[in-house]
């Protein structure tokens, strides 16, 4: 058998300064809704996608919980590729006018806006009717121009004026593609577009089959602690994930999405956790060119952290301390060190202590 990860899609990669934190206040999905989609999916795989979870809502808005026990080790899910959506799910009318530089997310955005429009009348509405509307997605890039303002330091900013710009062009570029098909598939506007984009950016999954949205496994919510992730089976073409530790019913079972910094969450999926283990921290320095001690600081910096540029500057990513009360990390102490030395022996003094 052939596992192979699949990781939830980023939009780019990046670290950045942030430590941020948002509580969602979701508006629920109706229990009927919910509490019909698993037989729904069920009946249309013609197989059990899973005999160990259920539906619900919590405060992470749709969520997947314990129905029995579940051990260590066992596939709690398994999703056929064929029930997964894909960019490959464009009709074919519209299909081959949609140019190359058209990015994945906003291909599979598009299927869902199709679908979307369609309504009770397409075969995934089951589906599309669970996804939240874009009043519960705290992702940055609704955030308004005063809530962006208190951000613009971070690079998180400058992130989500990129990932807007982005989905800009997409839609400058389907919206005509779409025009002459509008009486097939109706019409969407750029805030519909946005929301479909940031809909698939924090729900469709890399995998071995392209980008994909994985009904069902996209309820399960993030721990950043936890080991179980989405895999792809290629010989059973299905999409699983096996746990990571036991569950008793009723508890909610949790997945990691990536080992991803708080600033990625909230760029991409619209909130953050509190003790981020995989949290990350960009640092600019600059070492002055007066600085006596610039030639030896340099040759350190270069032997214990990342390589800084030819004028001095550079940026080192510090990992987090990983855990409540574990203070500022030993790695960034040593930073701010050596930049703060005056004196060789200062310098001398932190090598000794630090490496
Ligand atoms: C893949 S979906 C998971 C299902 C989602 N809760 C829903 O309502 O359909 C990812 C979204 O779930 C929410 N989410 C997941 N894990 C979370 C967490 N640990 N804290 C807060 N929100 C979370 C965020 O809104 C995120 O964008």
């Amino acid at each position: 058998m052939s596992f192979r990860v699949a990781t939830l899609r980023r939009w780019s990669l990046h670290t950045v300064v942030f430590n941020f934190s948002s509580s969602p206040s979701p508006q629920f999905q109706s229990h009927s809704v919910l509490h019909n989609f698993l037989p729904w999916l069920e009946n249309k795989a013609s197989s059990t996608i899973s005999s160990s979870l259920s539906i619900s809502n919590s405060s992470y808005g749709n969520s997947l919980f314990a129905s029995k026990s579940i051990q260590t080790g066992d596939c709690i899910l398994q999703v056929p590729y064929s029930l997964q959506l894909t960019p490959d799910n464009l009709p074919p009318e519209i299909k081959p006018f949609i140019s190359e530089d058209v990015g994945n997310i906003a291909k599979l955005a598009t299927v869902l806006l199709i679908h979307k429009n369609l309504g009770q009348d397409s075969e995934w509405h089951p589906y599309i009717s669970c996804l939240p509307p874009q009043a519960e997605m705290h992702n940055t890039i609704f955030w308004n121009e005063s809530e962006l303002e208190m951000i613009r330091q971070s690079s998180v900013y400058q992130e989500t004026i990129y990932q807007k710009s982005q989905i800009e062009k997409d839609f400058l570029e389907i919206k005509p593609v779409f025009q002459p098909f509008c009486q097939s598939f109706g019409d969407f506007t750029w805030k519909d577009f946005m929301h479909a984009c940031t809909l698939v950016g924090s729900r469709a999954w890399g995998s071995t089959k392209g980008l994909s949205l994985i009904p069902f496994a996209d309820f399960l919510n993030h721990d950043g602690i936890s080991e179980a992730i989405v895999m792809s089976d290629d010989d059973n073409k299905c999409s699983e994930v096996f746990s990571d530790r036991d569950y008793v019913p009723g508890e909610q079972v949790l997945i990691r999405y990536g080992k991803f910094s708080n600033a990625t969450l909230m760029l991409d999926f619209g909130f953050t956790i509190p003790y981020n283990i995989y949290d990350q921290v960009q640092i600019q320095y600059d070492i002055p060119k007066y600085d006596p001690l610039r030639h030896t600081k340099l040759e350190l910096l270069q032997q214990y952290f990342v390589p800084p540029t030819k004028d001095a500057k550079g940026s080192k990513e510090v990992k987090s301390a990983g855990g409540k009360g574990k203070g500022v990390p030993q790695s960034l102490r040593a930073l701010a060190r050596v930049l703060s030395c005056t004196t060789l022996q200062g310098v001398k003094n932190t090598i000794f202590d630090f490496f």
